[in-house]
């Protein structure tokens, strides 16, 4: 699903009232619909509802949700926060209409004005929305911050109240810190970036049935998987298929006291499809491994405790292999460097570089330039730091990450919450699965494995990192339903995997 920018959601809104051809006012009141379906499944006609409206098109949706709440018997309550001295038309409009209804609208000019709020409560902001062109500041300021600082639940419609949907705030600016946002049609860039999480909430979208055509031909470099497209990526498998037909990969993982982290890629791998699995590891990992995964087969590095390349038993070079993964719990040891440094140029296909094989990448730039073209790296913030430079806000950090798939002809999974998926192509997919109950250790490891099979199984590279990022994201979900997310370790996610 397509994320837009504001000028492109204003086009789109031209486009529909256009195409469709449909009134501005009746768009407005089926983006009132939508929202007000959505609120009443979540909320019993017995909730006191304080709707808080500007004067511009977002204030006239809060001033038709009201309506349409009423007229639902939700007990409602209007505040209007005149800011300025004009309205929309659209606002004028619902402004009229609502006045049939009820005689009870609260105008807000000062803080005297603005109602207490309770915690049995819930607060719908429709004061701004993505027509924000600078902070909020006088009356729109106070009442955002007596909103915050009370106990009610609060809903945003379409977009916090001074929250820009794709440009950065100040660090003081005042804005609504929602519950809830309940967003129309697709979701603001916004929405999935670290430093906004107390501005959005949970978020849903709800369709508004806008503009088809322009939507598929609005160019963007931003996408959030939706659940469907992603499911649309997994491969059938054929009747007649064998365990030749889902690839050889290879994993170059652990060293002495992080052997874990080679018994959880290789779980992962094999629980997301690998035909065949290689595992090196270092020689003590040797018993860990046969006895952990007995599934993967085995190559012990001629070194007891870190990897350095050649093995003790026989098998082909690493370039043979379908895929091959490397990084989980390696360590940095020089000879797992000079190891890393004889491989890269005899790679040809794409691989998966996580961890540790990241931070040698990172003090070792000129290494850079030997990954294999399209293949996939998986840093977490700090490794990507490393990796390139520091950013001053989120939208930077996008930029920095876009050119540097870019550059280097690589896919780079920037690992988090909402992990962003960078294409060669410079685009970004969003992902939207998995909880906080995966910021545990060796959830990345797991990511690894999936990554890994995925390649081996022949996927295009940017197609593996989207679908592999979201099942495993998909799957802490399932366990966080199962057990809660704070009790949850990696294996738990590896168990969870699921493909179909
Ligand atoms: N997308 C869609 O398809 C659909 C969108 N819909 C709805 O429309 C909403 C967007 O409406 P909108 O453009 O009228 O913007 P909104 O934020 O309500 O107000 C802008 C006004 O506020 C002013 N203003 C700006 N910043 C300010 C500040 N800090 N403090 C005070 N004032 C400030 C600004 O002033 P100006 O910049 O012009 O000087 C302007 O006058 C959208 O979020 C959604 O809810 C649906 O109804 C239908 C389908
Ligand atoms: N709050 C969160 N929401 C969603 N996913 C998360 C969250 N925190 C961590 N994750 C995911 O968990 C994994 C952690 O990977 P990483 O930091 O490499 O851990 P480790 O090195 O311990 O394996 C990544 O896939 C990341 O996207
Ligand atoms: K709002």
């Amino acid at each position: 699903m397509k994320i837009l920018n504001v000028d492109q959601i204003r086009a789109l809104d031209q486009a529909t009232i256009q195409n469709e051809p449909i009134a501005p006012l009746n768009l407005m009141e089926r983006a009132a619909l939508a929202f007000v379906d959505w609120f009443v499944d979540h909320f019993p006609d017995t909730t006191l509802t304080k709707i808080f409206c500007g004067l511009g098109n977002n204030g006239g949706d809060g001033l038709a949700i009201a309506r349409l709440l009423l007229e639902r018997q939700y007990p409602v309550e209007v505040h209007v926060v005149r800011y300025a001295p004009r309205e929309s038309d659209d606002f004028m409009h619902n402004h009229r209409r609502l006045k049939l209804v009820t005689e009870k609208v609260n105008y807000i000019e000062f803080s005297r004005d603005i109602p207490a709020l309770r915690h049995n409560e819930v607060v719908i902001d429709a004061i701004l929305g993505s027509g924000l062109s600078r902070p909020t500041e006088g009356i729109v300021k106070s009442t955002i911050e007596a909103i915050n600082r009370a106990p009610a639940t609060v809903v945003a419609v379409d977009i916090a109240s001074g929250l820009y949907a794709d440009q950065p705030n100040a660090e003081d600016d005042v804005i609504i810190e929602p519950d809830y946002t309940i967003t129309f049609q697709l979701p603001k860039l916004a929405f999935v970036l670290p430093k906004n999480g107390r501005y959005v909430g949970e978020w849903h979208t709800v369709d508004i049935r806008l503009h088809k055509r322009y939507i598929d031909l609005a160019p963007t470099p931003y996408y959030f998987t939706h659940p469907r497209e992603a499911r649309l990526l997994l491969h059938k498998r054929d009747r007649y298929s064998h365990k030749g037909t889902f690839g050889h990969a290879l994993l170059l993982v652990g060293s002495y006291g992080k052997m874990g982290a080679a018994v959880l890629s290789a779980r992962a791998c094999l629980r997301s499809g690998v035909g065949l699995l290689t595992v090196q590891i270092p020689r003590c990992g040797y018993p860990v491994l046969q006895t952990a995964v007995p599934e993967a087969m085995c190559r012990p590095d001629g070194h007891q405790y870190v990897l350095t390349g050649p093995s003790e038993v026989e098998g082909p070079p690493p370039g043979d292999y379908t895929t091959v993964g490397i990084g989980p719990g390696i360590g940095k040891a020089p000879e797992t460097l000079a190891m890393f440094r004889e491989l890269l140029p005899t790679l040809k296909k794409p691989i998966v570089v996580d961890a540790d094989a990241l931070n040698l990448l990172s003090e070792n730039r000129e290494l850079l330039e030997q990954v294999p073209p399209n293949s996939i790296l998986t840093p977490h913030p700090k490794e990507f730091e490393r990796l390139t430079q520091t950013w001053k806000d989120d939208y930077e950090k996008l930029g920095i990450l876009r050119d540097f798939a870019k550059t280097h002809q690589v896919v780079v999974v920037l690992k988090g919450a909402y992990s962003a998926v960078a294409t060669p192509a410079g685009e970004i997919h969003f992902n939207g699965t998995g909880n906080p109950g995966l910021s545990t250790g060796g959830t990345g490891d797991v990511l690894t494995g999936v990554l890994t099979a995925l390649l081996a199984q022949g996927y295009d590279p940017v197609e593996a990192a989207v679908l592999g990022v979201y099942a495993h994201g998909l799957a802490g979900d399932r366990v966080a339903e199962q057990r809660g997310p704070i009790g949850m370790v990696a294996s738990d996610v590896v168990d969870a995997l699921r493909w179909e």
